[in-house]
């Protein structure tokens, strides 16, 4: 496995890999890696010649400083768990190398981002984009692998490939849980113990707001539900639960024949934002 730390070294590689050929797979991360991480990189071994892995925590996506710092990073570790997986190589730029000058240019994805994660991290998806739409010029790969979990950001990044004309293909992969529910997250690290041990209620309050979307519940009533239901965990603070369409992403007052929805939550646990979601075909 190649280390690239220079985004011309990237780009080097990559138009290599390219010109003999190859077919490149890229899975950008922020690093602390677990199961969801290694399934990308799996899923891209298997579709991908060559697999390039970011590893990169963007300032320009945190809307909270805080949760900048605490962010955990162990690249060492990361390092040992990629190459098995499959990764052909892995960059690991500066905040310099990424931004040498402060970027100016701003997104607006619409409708899209003024829900959810978007309404409650100001700035966010801005910084997801431009850092993505760097990766993506300098790496140039035939496909890009995002994990479900983070659901609202697969939309904003699939109309950013269609508005700038990007040219490859999204894949998403489905969200790996521990044996308990709880979706894997790097900032599940941040949990103590008991904040991890109440963690679970996340996925248990999503699922019961599934079965309640399949009987056919109007998502008010989901809504309020979920919501009382996180309220008897006093460990946890909720910041949104909502029940949109899966593709608008906008909140639903009733459901409409053949659209999937799509059940999205973030809390705070313990000082941790976890955020978790649940589609419903
Ligand atoms: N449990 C998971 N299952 C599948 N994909 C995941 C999972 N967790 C993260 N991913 C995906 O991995 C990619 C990198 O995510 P990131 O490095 O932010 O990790 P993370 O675990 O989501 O961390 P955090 O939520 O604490 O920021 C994203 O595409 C994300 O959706
Ligand atoms: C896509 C991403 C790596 C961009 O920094 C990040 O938002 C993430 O880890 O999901
Ligand atoms: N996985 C999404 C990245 C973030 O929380 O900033």
């Amino acid at each position: 496995m190649q280390i690239l730390t220079t985004a011309a070294g990237l780009h080097a590689y990559t138009e290599h890999a390219r010109g003999a050929g190859q077919r490149i797979g890229l899975v950008p991360t922020m690093g602390a890696l677990h199961d969801g991480h290694l399934q990308l990189v799996q899923a891209a071994r298997t579709d991908c010649d060559v697999v390039v892995v970011s590893l990169f925590v963007n300032p320009t996506q945190f809307n909270n400083a805080e949760d900048f710092r605490l962010y955990p990073r162990v690249p060492e570790a990361d390092a040992a768990l990629l190459e098995p997986a499959g990764c052909t190589a892995l960059f690991v730029p500066s905040v310099e190398e990424m931004y040498p000058q402060p970027a100016v240019l701003r997104f607006d994805f619409g409708d899209l981002e003024r829900v959810m994660e978007g309404a409650h991290r100001p700035g966010h998806f801005n910084g997801v984009a431009t850092v993505v739409s760097k990766l993506f010029h300098m790496a140039r790969p035939h496909r890009a692998y995002f994990g479900q979990k983070d659901w609202q950001q697969v939309a904003v990044i699939r109309q950013l490939v269609a508005d700038l004309s990007f040219d490859l293909e999204i894949v998403t992969c489905p969200t790996i849980r521990e044996a308990d529910g709880l979706a894997m997250s790097s900032r599940n690290r941040r949990l103590d113990a008991p904040a991890r041990a109440a963690a679970p209620l996340l996925h248990q309050v999503l699922q019961a707001a599934a079965a309640q979307v399949r009987q056919g519940v109007p998502p008010a009533q989901v809504r309020a539900s979920a919501e009382a239901a996180l309220a008897q965990e006093p460990l946890l603070t909720p910041e949104y639960v909502e029940v949109a369409d899966a593709q608008t992403l906008q909140p639903l007052a009733d459901y409409a024949a053949g659209r999937a929805v799509v059940l999205c939550l973030a809390a705070h646990l313990g000082g941790v934002r976890l955020i978790d979601n649940v589609v419903v075909e």
